[in-house]
């Protein structure tokens, strides 16, 4: 089978809009692999973190973005090894990917890499640039949002199930900076792109935001 037959669903959106719990569910209903683009934005910023790189210097960061070791097994994810699952949702972490994910050389670091998941019977990916950039030709794009606020309450929520320390204001104002910076970056930036679907989840649970999705591809 030729690679682009391969069917892609690409599920961007911006901070905590549910994408990566709505595009695993997807997946499982369809049987198709799952790509959490994210994840290895956190990945380089961890890995960048722990070695005392110097998180400005973008020929640095592409060079670990290259060089990672990771490997994704089912739910949990391996740095050298090491089970980072957890490790990568910490606030520090999201708000160092967010920064690295604005240096060109890093996003072109991980483009084949992230291609490389579109593997036979298909793909659902989410990300901010997974139906603008790295899966252009996707057999449908969804662009997962809802309001701020909403975000805000359902991260904070998710990282005290994690026993991970938050506090709500600060992760709506992280969220915000991070929601600026994703969508106001040169390169690649989060955007709702020519063809893609809005799906707005503030009033939806996940069921709904996931049969909503799955309506849309049975419809293709
Ligand atoms: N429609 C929804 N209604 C309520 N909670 C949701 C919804 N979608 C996602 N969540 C929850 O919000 C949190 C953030 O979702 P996540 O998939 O990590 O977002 P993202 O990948 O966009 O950052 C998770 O705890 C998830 O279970
Ligand atoms: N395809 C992608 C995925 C993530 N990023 C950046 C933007 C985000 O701030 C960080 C972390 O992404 P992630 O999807 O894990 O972030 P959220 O879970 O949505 O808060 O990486 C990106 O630039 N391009």
């Amino acid at each position: 089978m030729v690679i682009n037959d391969i069917p892609v669903i690409a599920i961007d959106g911006p901070s905590a809009s549910g994408k990566g719990t709505v595009a695993q569910r997807v997946a499982g209903k369809l049987g198709f692999h799952y790509l959490d683009s994210g994840a290895l934005y956190r990945l380089v910023a961890l890995s960048a973190m722990r070695s005392d790189a110097d998180l400005a210097d973008e020929h640095v960061l592409s060079d670990i973005a290259a060089r990672l070791d990771v490997v994704f097994e089912d739910a949990e994810i391996w740095l050298e090894s090491e089970n980072v699952t957890d490790a990568i949702r910490a606030e520090a972490c999201s708000n160092a990917a967010s920064r690295i994910a604005t240096y060109p050389r890093v996003r072109v670091a991980l483009l084949e890499r992230q291609r490389a998941f579109r593997q036979f019977p298909g793909l659902v990916a989410d990300g901010r640039d997974m139906g603008s950039v790295v899966f252009p030709d996707a057999a449908l794009k969804i662009f997962l949002t809802a309001s701020a606020e909403t975000r805000a309450q359902r991260r904070y929520k998710q990282l005290m199930e994690k026993g991970i320390d938050a506090n709500i204001s600060t992760l709506l104002q992280d969220l915000r900076e991070r929601d600026a910076r994703d969508s106001g970056r040169s390169v690649a930036p989060l955007q709702q792109g020519e063809g893609t679907s809005l799906l707005d989840t503030t009033s939806l649970d996940i069921g709904q935001a996931v049969d909503c999705i799955l309506r849309q591809y049975a419809e293709i």
